[in-house]
């Protein structure tokens, strides 16, 4: 039994488009500075819970809770697209969120910005247009204006679906080593079962009809940086592909 205390919960959450019923009475709860990470088939509501969580989407049924010190506006999210502004630079664009919350920042703010750009390989390139960086970098100042806002949830879609994999395991270890210095809880929706084991403490699988959490794995080797060479990282990644393949057969 775990004594992490909750930080939200979904309690019988039903969400629709049009007509459809994506997500049937849902009930799942999140703990404060655990990692989560969703799987599950392409059109499962993946990306529907995690835009329901970020008050993206409203709920036709059910309500969120959360804990009494969080509301939504501890919550930054990483979208798919990377959501940057072409006209700002890299250093305007990973301060933006903090400057339209304040209207400006201080200095400590600031020195904790360049020490996050030098931390994630982004001092060369903060005079730089988005048009002027690789998909790599683009997604490295998404993860830093999320992280610049100090949420207490991180949540992120398909954060590194784009990249190869030499640079996707490089910003895995990165954001992987900024999640030791401060434990938020974060929650990201992957189709790749080798980063869902990488990033998440809890690795949680969706049925492929009515947004259900068929599956909850345990990681208990989450936060070693050297764990892909590891037989045990291997074995649960078997593991879970073989529910997801049950998954697969059942749709
Ligand atoms: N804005 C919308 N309007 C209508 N239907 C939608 C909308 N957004 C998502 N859907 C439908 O809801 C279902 C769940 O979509 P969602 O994007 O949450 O799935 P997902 O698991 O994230 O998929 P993927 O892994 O392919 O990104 C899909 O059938 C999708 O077509």
């Amino acid at each position: 039994m775990s004594n992490l205390k909750p930080i939200v919960t979904f309690e019988n959450i039903h969400i629709n488009y049009d007509q459809e019923e994506v997500i049937t009475s849902l009930d799942l709860t999140f703990e404060k500075g655990r990692a989560y990470t969703i799987i599950g088939p392409s059109g499962c509501g993946k990306t529907t819970l995690l835009y329901t969580l970020a008050g993206l989407n409203k709920p036709s049924k059910g309500k969120i809770v959360f804990n009494s010190d969080v509301t939504k506006d501890h919550i930054a999210m990483v979208l798919q697209e990377y959501g940057l502004f072409p006209w700002k630079t890299v250093w305007e664009n990973m301060l933006l969120g903090l400057t339209i919350r304040a209207g400006r920042i201080s200095d400590d703010q600031g020195q904790s910005a360049r020490k996050l750009a030098d931390d994630l390989g982004l001092t060369p390139h903060l005079c730089k247009y988005p048009h002027q960086l690789s998909g790599g970098q683009k997604q490295r100042v998404a993860i830093a204006r999320a992280w610049l806002l100090s949420p207490e949830i991180l949540l992120m879609d398909e954060p590194f679906s784009a990249l190869d994999t030499i640079t996707r395991e490089t910003l895995q270890n990165a954001i992987l080593s900024l999640n030791k210095s401060k434990a938020l809880t974060w929650i990201t929706v992957t189709h790749n079962i080798e980063e869902a084991v990488f990033l998440g403490s809890e690795i949680l699988l969706m049925s492929s009809k009515g947004g259900q959490i068929l599956n909850r794995f345990a990681n208990p080797y989450f936060g070693d940086l050297s764990l892909r060479e590891k037989p045990e990282f291997y074995a649960l990644c078997v593991e879970i592909r073989k529910a997801m393949q049950e998954v697969f057969n059942e749709a």
